[in-house]
């Protein structure tokens, strides 16, 4: 489904990350924290009654844009794609932090994740799924900055597709990288 038909929602999990980002950084005093609290507990209540099954959810859908409407992993912006190679931008935010301005170790996986698996599935390959992803940290990933983010396809051996990663800092240096390997799925396979 295109963003265009959906403009609001696509505006709701921006404000989503934004929310995501602000909360992290926060130390507001009681009454505020307990007036956000509030307020988020009505948004839950607001849109309870229109939980859908997976296959009408919006979220994660939208794959035209960065994030694909899916506030999990931080937004991967592609600059230039093709059927063997990605290269973008990505920045980790406060909500991404795990210690001293470096990047929680648990959000450069997902970010892998995203980025390899789609990919992978990309250049009218049927489905796959990620069977594993090794990362290497080569010194942080700083929290903050814009970060290139370039993939591309090793190798392919039968149903099986080998990609690499990597992410730099804004002086080039690679900051992680990695190798995953996804499974094409056979038919009826989940
Ligand atoms: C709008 C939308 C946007 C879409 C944009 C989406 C972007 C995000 C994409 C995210 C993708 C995911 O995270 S997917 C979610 C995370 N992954 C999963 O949940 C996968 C869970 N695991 C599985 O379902 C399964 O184990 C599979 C499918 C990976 C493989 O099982 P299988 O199909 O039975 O295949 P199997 O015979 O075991 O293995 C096939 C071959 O691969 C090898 N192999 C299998 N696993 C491994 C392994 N861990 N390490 C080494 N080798 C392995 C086997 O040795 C064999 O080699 P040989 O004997 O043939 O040589």
């Amino acid at each position: 489904m295109p963003p265009a038909e959906h403009p609001e929602f696509v505006g709701l999990i921006e404000a989503l990350r934004a929310a995501q980002e602000t909360i992290t950084g926060a130390r507001p005093p009681e009454d505020v924290a307990r007036k956000a609290r509030e307020n988020l507990e009505e948004i839950t209540r607001l849109l309870s009654p229109f939980t859908v099954g997976e296959s009408e959810q919006l979220t994660g859908q939208m794959r035209g844009l960065p994030g694909r409407a899916q506030a999990l992993a931080p937004a991967f912006h592609v600059d230039v794609e093709g059927n063997d190679r990605v290269s973008g931008r990505v920045v980790f935010g406060r909500f991404y932090l795990g210690g001293n301005g470096a990047a929680h170790g648990g959000s450069l996986p997902l970010l892998f994740d995203e980025v390899l698996g789609r990919l992978a599935n990309t250049g009218g390959r049927s489905p796959s799924r990620t069977a594993y992803l090794h990362v290497n940290y080569r010194k942080i990933t700083p929290v903050g900055p814009e970060l290139r983010v370039e993939a591309h396809f090793d190798r392919e051996e039968g149903r099986k597709r080998y990609l690499v990663g990597t992410i730099r800092d804004p002086e080039g240096e690679i900051t992680a990288d990695a190798e995953g390997l996804f499974v094409a799925l056979r038919p009826g396979q989940p």
